[in-house]
Formats: C-alpha cells, sequence, structure tokens
C-alpha cells in the first residue's frame, strides 16, 4: 500500500538538541531532497548538503538520506533530513517540507501505521515498539526490544500453524472417512498436540504478572504499628525527604508513593498510615486505605520498633512479607542476637544499618518475579484476553463430539490468535493501538 499523501514529521525528540531528524515518507520524499538538497543522493548513503527554503535562501548545512521503498522502516520512499537541532531550524524544514503539494503533517504514530499496513511489522512488534520508545528501566527496555524483533509474534504464530495443521488433518479424516489409508493414529497425534498447546498457552498466561510487574513496577508496601520508622525506611529508600517524620504516633495518614529503578527494575514503594486500632476519624480512612493497598502488593514490608514492639495485626495479602526490626542504633548488639523476635531483616535509618542489605533482597525478590531475561510472555491485557479464548476454544475442541464441530472450533482458536498478531481483522484495534505513540514514530 503507498498512500497518495506523503507525511512529514520531527523524528527526534525536544528542541533544542544537538541534531533535529525530520522525516518524510511516500511519494514526495524524493522530491523534497531534490528540492530542499539540490538534487538526489545515493541511496541509503549520508550525504552532506546546503537545505535551501523554497525561495533559496540557506536553512541549514546537515545530513540527507534517502531509503527507497519497499525497503524501507515504513515501506514507502523515505527521505532524513538531519540538521542542527534549533527550534527555527527545526521548524523552517517542517514548514518548507510540509508546504510542497500532497505533503501534510503526521499524525502520532503515523510512521509506524503505515510501516504496519506495508506488513514491515506485525500487530505485536508494533506494540513492542511502542512499549520500546516508553521504555525507562533496563528490564522493560530487554523485554520490548526482544518483542520488537519478534520472539512474541513467533510464539503466536508456531502456535497458529500448529493449529492450522490439527485443523487440516482433522478436515482429511472427515472427508476420508470411509477410507481406510488414514490411520486412527492421526487423529489421536492431533488431539494429543492440541492438549499439549492448553498447556503451553495455560503457562504462558500465567506469565502476564511478571510482564506487568516489568511495565508498572514491583509493588512494595511498608507496613507497621504507628511510629514504627515506615516514613524514615520511606525516605531513605527515595533519597529525599518525601513524608514528613516526627516523633508522633499517626503522623502519615494518606498513601505515599515513590517510584525507584532498582537494578534496572521498576520499583514502587508505598509509605501508610501507621496500623492500631481505635485511631482518629482521618487515620482510620488512611489505615482502610493501607490495607487495600496491601492486598495488591507483591511484597509487604513489616515494620516494628525493636525498642517499643508493638503488634501491628495481620494484614490480609498474598504479598510475600518481611518482618523487619526497625531502629537498630538504639539496641544493644546481644539483645539483637539473643533476643526473642525473628526478624527477616534489621535496619536504622539513622545510622544506615541493613538498608543496602534490605534493597538487594527487594531487588532480588522483583528479579524472581519478573523471570529470566528472554522468557516469552504476553504483554498486553488484549493478548491474554484472545489467549484465554484460544484456550477455550481448544478445550471444547478436545472434549466435543462430531469431527465437524471440533475442526470448527480449532478454526476459532487459530482465528483468536490470529487476531493477537493482527493476521485477521483488526481494523477496530488499530486507532487506539497507534494512539500510544509520540509524532514522528
Ligand atoms: N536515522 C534513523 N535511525 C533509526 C531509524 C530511522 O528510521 N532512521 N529507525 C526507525 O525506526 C530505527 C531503525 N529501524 C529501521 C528499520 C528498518 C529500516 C529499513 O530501511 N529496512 C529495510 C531494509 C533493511 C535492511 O537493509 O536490512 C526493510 O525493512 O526492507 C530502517 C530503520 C532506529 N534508528
Ligand atoms: N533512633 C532512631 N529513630 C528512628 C529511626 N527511624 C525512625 N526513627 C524515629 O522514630 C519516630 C517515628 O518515625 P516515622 O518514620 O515518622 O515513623 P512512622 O512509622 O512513619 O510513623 P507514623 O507515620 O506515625 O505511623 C521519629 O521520631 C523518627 O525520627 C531509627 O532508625 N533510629
Ligand atoms: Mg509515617
Amino acid at each position: 500500500m503507498i498512500s497518495a499523501q506523503s507525511i512529514v514529521a520531527l523524528s527526534s525528540g525536544r528542541l533544542p538538541a544537538g541534531i533535529a531528524v525530520i522525516r518524510i515518507s511516500g511519494p514526495r520524499s524524493r522530491f523534497a531532497i531534490e528540492t530542499i538538497a539540490g538534487g538526489m543522493v545515493k541511496d541509503r548513503v549520508a550525504t552532506l548538503r546546503k537545505f535551501r527554503a523554497t525561495e533559496g535562501s540557506v536553512i541549514d548545512n546537515g545530513l540527507v538520506l534517502f531509503f527507497p521503498g519497499p525497503g524501507s522502516f515504513t515501506g514507502e520512499d523515505v527521505a532524513e533530513f538531519h540538521v542542527h537541532g534549533g527550534r527555527a531550524v527545526s521548524m523552517k524544514m517542517l514548514e518548507t517540507i510540509a508546504g510542497f503539494d500532497g505533503v501534510r503533517h503526521a499524525e502520532p504514530g503515523e510512521f509506524t501505521r503505515r510501516a504496519f499496513l506495508n506488513g514491515k511489522l506485525d500487530l505485536v512488534e508494533t506494540e513492542a515498539l511502542a512499549d520500546l520508545v516508553n521504555a525507562e528501566t533496563e528490564a522493560q527496555r530487554r523485554f520490548a526490544v526482544q518483542n520488537a524483533e519478534g520472539a512474541q509474534s513467533a510464539l503466536y504464530s508456531s502456535w497458529r500453524r500448529r493449529l492450522i495443521h490439527a485443523r487440516a488433518m482433522i478436515e482429511a479424516e472427515i472427508d476420508f472417512a470411509d477410507e481406510d489409508d488414514v490411520p486412527g493414529s492421526v487423529s489421536d497425534a492431533v488431539w494429543s498436540d492440541v492438549r499439549a498447546m492448553i498447556g503451553e498457552i495455560g503457562h504462558h498466561i500465567d506469565g502476564f504478572h511478571a510482564a506487568e510487574i516489568i511495565r508498572d513496577g514491583y509493588e512494595v508496601v511498608i507496613l507497621g504499628a504507628p511510629n514504627a520508622g515506615k516514613s524514615s525506611l520511606f525516605n531513605a529508600l527515595a533519597r529525599r525527604e518525601a513524608a514528613i517524620v516526627t516523633d508522633e504516633p499517626g503522623t502519615t495518614r494518606d498513601l505515599l508513593e515513590v517510584v525507584l529503578d532498582l537494578k534496572g527494575m521498576r520499583v514502587r514503594i508505598t509509605d501508610t498510615a501507621g496500623l492500631r486500632a481505635a485511631p482518629g476519624k482521618v487515620e482510620a480512612i488512611g489505615i482502610e486505605k493501607a490495607r487495600a493497598k496491601a492486598r495488591g502488593a507483591d511484597l509487604l514490608l513489616l515494620l516494628e520498633d525493636m525498642v517499643d514492639p508493638v503488634d501491628a495485626g495481620l494484614v490480609p495479602s498474598d504479598a510475600q512479607i518481611l518482618k523487619i526490626g526497625t531502629k537498630a542504633d538504639l539496641v544493644g548488639g546481644q539483645q539483637l542476637a539473643g533476643g526473642p523476635k525473628d526478624y527477616d531483616a534489621v535496619i536504622s535509618t539513622r545510622d544506615g544499618t541493613g538498608l543496602t542489605d534490605l534493597l538487594d533482597d527487594v531487588a532480588r525478590r522483583a528479579a524472581a518475579e519478573i523471570g529470566r531475561a528472554g522468557d516469552i510472555l504476553p504483554s498486553r491485557l488484549r493478548h491474554v484476553e484472545l489467549l484465554d479464548e484460544t484456550k477455550g476454544f481448544l478445550t471444547s475442541a478436545l472434549s466435543g463430539h462430531g469431527q465437524e464441530l471440533r475442526a470448527e472450533e480449532l478454526r476459532l482458536a487459530a482465528d483468536r490468535l490470529g487476531r493477537i498478531v493482527g493476521a485477521v481483522d483488526v481494523e477496530d484495534l488499530l486507532d487506539v493501538i497507534f494512539s500510544q505513540f509520540c509524532i514522528g514514530k
């Protein structure tokens, strides 16, 4: 598909910058180079040229590249002008190119949309490209680049191929039911492969929580009785005075959150109101919020003042729990070693005791949840929903009666996988997916 309209945008970031890249895709790319750079350049080779405005004045000295379609990012002819990254320079270039007949400013994600429509990327790779551009942590980048390169798509495509093969076998059996040369063991093999796929898809779906942790962060909630030292730990982890600390019990009422990059992983830490019976009105609301937050957490840090231990009570949650003794600086060494309480960690925000070990422990637990680098995980709820439907059709195909019906269910299952990668009927999804991009991508 070659669009009649060419599109232009600033494809590099915020101005001013050292260099800015102005990119045009579509049939007017060639004309833009001829007009602005005074003549065509060699394909795919950076060439230094003077760039001139329509009336002939010099805009800048810069590098220009031409990528002939279909061998380009978008699949169309593409030109790039690399200019000095000033605001006025970039605006003059954009204005000049958008002033040509048949050229308009690109919408967000429109270059990538053309790449998708021209078959350069599938839908999952497109989503991964959006993730790559938005990646802030090393774990997010690793995950996104692997999927942008097609790892996730390859998995779905291989399942889809297996299903198409399975269905062909079952339909052949229907067609040749009366003949002797289609052995029954063929259909046994097919259904045992379908059973295996149900297991593989189920296992893959289970990985979604790991993908959510990579994207949204590993959720750590600090809990404990009033004055246990929660906000002091929170501030130490945030490396700033993010929360108010006083010696008055009941200082913190609202949830406070910081996001850390811990060894390349996104980790969200929440400070909460001290848990106690018979609190004041505002505090009671804070305590309810703390309990609700704890329910959705991955890890609870349950703090207790070792000088004045108060049982904060149990909080229902599936999260892992680390019991932490605080204010170690106030407690003698022997007391700690032989004390009645068992703590997973002992810290002091006063003298820094145990903080590095605690962070290491949190990072280890987050890494264990994320799984091994290279694991292929579903990266969108959209994928999980379609995978669930796929699994549902496979399950009823497996236990169903009548070869025709069962073959039809295999078809429906393969169709759902096709929807994930965009091989079938996805027009309705495109606007949602491309709205995740910035202009120029
Ligand atoms: N200057 C610049 N840097 C960039 C991009 C770009 O468009 N321009 N990219 C944009 O996102 C990324 C690189 N991605 C690209 C992907 C495909 C093709 C391309 O021309 N593909 C052809 C031929 C491939 C080949 O020669 O092996 C093709 O797919 O047919 C170019 C860039 C990151 N860096
Ligand atoms: N000596 C010592 N004092 C600490 C330490 N951590 C906190 N404190 C003190 O303990 C008191 C309570 O600390 P906070 O961090 O506000 O306690 P909190 O758990 O957030 O309390 P609430 O918000 O009221 O629930 C303050 O006076 C802190 O200075 C520590 O490691 N050593
Ligand atoms: Mg507090």
